[in-house]
């Protein structure tokens, strides 16, 4: 099913710096790894991503958007446990001290491994000579892997390879490093031995106000500011569950070693849902919209079994197997599936993978990612993990704001529960300074703890508390533990998060490869297929030729197409061929143009082109404007129009 659909990378990254869709920033000083300027085609790419994830999660779903402070300071992310466990693996060659992301660098080292022996192996077919032979010149063509003994591998050692790929995201620092000594992983440019891992925090920190006391971190992650104002969200949403927030904005992670464009950068731009659902009911009220549709999945126990092989399956099937845990994160999963189709992503090159078991957060019930491929192999794009009560339960823990949701009960709720009951004459005087922090610990006990003090007490009188401040000795005078019977009218629960979080960078990136083709007659004419809804500029206005008689027309047609919300490019330049401007502006991904020669003058003709077909129509101003507009909102398409216009004669472009 899948197919590697290979592209000329390095003529797209000259392409995309040329035309100004992002570069390094600040590369007139040399620049910084990890950080990228938009110019005016990838921030309108990036504006128009925004728009439609807003108006597919935000607004049809009926969100509540949230836009958050971006310096957060340091106790919030201790609660959260980012300051202790926002971390990956570093190690460093150990003579350059060049950096790497552990598990980055044994998976490059171990795939190009994989690709020397397949090398190897076809050439061995090929020229039926010897193994030895064909190492000789597979290695000569990869010299990268020469740094990390290229040997045709054995069968057995290929197969341990491919289960180490496959679960590569599921090793703790321990392992890491010992398959790194195992397999003798090195630098692959120098061949130095590197550094056992050591965790290395990925937050940039900061300190707030002048006296430098307050510290502060840049945010990871824009979720911890919708956590915190749950309350407040509650309230806005006159205390009615499930419901969701969402925000919109940049986070920021100081990553070890970023060496792959847009996919890993330091300051990006993230879209968070939080969805707050009933622990005890996660079904979803539009689950049956979702339910018919085909993922891709890679479930946990196949990655574990050290395989990548894709099950087809409709949501519904897998919720109901249980492969994925429950219908709100299945309904979520089908909207991020039609939220990537829209924009152009394609299908046969996205999967859904589930978490390992290490992988995943440990306060985390299910995770899936959305993974897109594109020529950097298999890419994390979107996370979607259900994080069950944690961060809610985490910051109202700290901080004692209630963060939970009282629900009135039509039958109200009776059961019986042991209770402590202290006599509290005796009870303070005897344990003093101890009194308060015994009777807390006595009303945290849980029913069973609370079984065996009752026990204690009736069976020999006395029951000893263990505390960190000593064994205390309880006896019947000072307490009994009864069964009392309490009736509710409210239940109070922490709701559960569920919560897809999107990197625009990534995804943007991803949409950038797949959009992206050159024309079969020549090969140095790139295009990007961009849908309408979705390409920076949507239509191009040009005239046949340079003359001065053209420029009223084609300022009127461009005035009239942007005054009604579609952007439009006027190409006019006397230099170049209609042929060449088509070309250029092809590169930019624009769909439609709007070519003015002098018929247009005398007669108000005008011809509209579609980029991928260059198949053309004529028709007057008025009606060309009407069909533009239809093209570029969807409620019309080309193969339809030339249906009832017939595609015109053009000169060859
Ligand atoms: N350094 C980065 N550069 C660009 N996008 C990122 C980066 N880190 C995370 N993202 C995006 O944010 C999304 C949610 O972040 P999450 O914390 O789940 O990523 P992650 O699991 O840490 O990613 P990875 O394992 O690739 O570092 C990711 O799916 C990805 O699209």
């Amino acid at each position: 099913m899948f197919e590697d659909k290979k592209i000329d990378r390095p003529t797209l990254e000259a392409l995309l710096t040329n035309r100004f869709f992002f570069v390094p920033s600040f590369s007139i000083y040399g620049g910084v790894a990890g950080l990228y300027d938009y110019g005016p085609i990838g921030s309108a790419l990036q504006q128009n991503l925004i728009n439609l994830w807003r108006q597919h999660f935000v607004v049809e779903e009926d969100m509540l958007e949230m836009d958050g402070a971006i310096i957060t300071p340091a106790e919030v992310l201790k609660t959260s446990g980012h300051v202790e466990k926002f971390t990956d693996f570093m190690c460093k060659d150990e003579v350059t001290l060049e950096v790497f992301r552990a598990d980055h660098l044994v998976e490059a080292v171990l795939e190009a491994r994989l690709e020397s022996n397949k090398l190897a192996r076809e050439l061995s077919e090929k020229l039926n000579v010897s193994e030895e032979k064909a190492n000789v010149s597979a290695d000569g063509k990869k010299k990268k892997a020469a740094a990390n003994k290229p040997t045709l591998l054995e069968d057995s050692v290929v197969a341990e390879y491919n289960e180490i790929l496959a679960k590569i995201d599921n090793y703790d620092m321990k392992e890491l490093g010992d398959i790194i000594v195992k397999y003798e992983v090195r630098n692959p440019a120098t061949g130095n031995k590197v550094t056992p891992p050591v965790e290395f925090n990925l937050m940039f920190d900061s300190s707030i106000g002048p006296t430098g006391n307050l510290k502060g971190y840049l945010r990871p992650e824009t979720a911890q500011s919708q956590f915190v104002n749950f309350s407040r969200l509650l309230e806005f949403n006159n205390q009615k569950m499930p419901f969701a927030s969402a925000m919109v904005g940049k986070s920021f992670r100081n990553e070890i070693s970023p060496r792959s464009g847009l996919l890993r950068v330091r300051e990006f731009m993230m879209a968070e849902i939080e969805h707050y659902v009933d622990p005890l009911n996660k079904n979803h009220h539009k689950f049956s919209e979702v339910a018919h549709i085909k993922l891709n999945l890679l479930p946990a126990n196949v990655q574990q079994s050290g395989s990548t092989k894709i099950t087809v399956m409709t949501i519904g099937e897998a919720v109901s197997q249980k492969v994925i845990d429950n219908e709100t994160l299945g309904y979520f999963l089908g909207r991020i599936f039609l939220f990537l189709e829209k924009i152009g992503i394609d299908n046969e090159r996205l999967r859904f993978r589930q978490h390992m078991s290490n992988e995943m957060a440990h306060y985390a019930c299910d995770c899936w990612d959305a993974e897109i491929h594109n020529s950097y192999g298999w890419i994390e794009c979107i996370g979607c993990a259900d994080r069950s009560a944690y961060d809610l339960t985490v910051h109202s823990k700290r901080t004692k704001e209630k963060l939970c949701v009282r629900e009135n009960l039509e039958t109200p709720i009776v059961y019986d529960a042991l209770v402590c009951n202290l006599n509290k004459k005796l009870f303070g005087p005897k344990f003093r300074q101890n009194a308060k922090a015994i009777q807390d610990k006595l009303e945290s006990l849980t029913q069973d703890e609370l079984a065996l003090v009752k026990e204690g007490l009736e069976s020999n009188g006395k029951y000893n508390l263990e505390m960190s401040s000593g064994v205390h000795e309880l006896t019947t005078e000072l307490l009994s533990v009864d069964l009392q019977t309490f009736k509710e009218n409210v239940r109070e629960y922490t709701p559960n998060v569920i919560e897809p979080s999107f990197g625009l960078g990534r995804i943007l990136y991803s949409l950038i490869e797949h959009s992206y083709y050159t024309r079969m007659e020549s090969e140095s004419r790139s295009v990007f297929r961009f849908n309408p809804l979705i390409a920076p500029f949507k239509v191009l206005v040009l005239p046949l030729l340079k003359n001065a008689a053209f420029r009223p027309i084609l300022t009127q047609i461009a005035r009239s197409l942007r005054s009604m919300g579609v952007p439009a490019r006027v190409d006019d330049a006397a230099s170049a061929s209609i042929g060449r401007r088509y070309s250029r502006n092809d590169e930019l991904g624009i769909p439609f143009a709007i070519t003015v020669d002098y018929q247009s003058i005398e007669s108000g003709l005008i011809t509209l082109r579609e980029r991928d077909t260059t198949t053309q129509i004529q028709a007057d101003i008025k009606v060309i404007l009407d069909l533009v507009v239809k093209l570029v909102n969807g409620s019309e398409t080309w193969e339809n129009i030339i249906k009832t216009h017939p595609v015109i004669e053009t000169s060859a472009e």
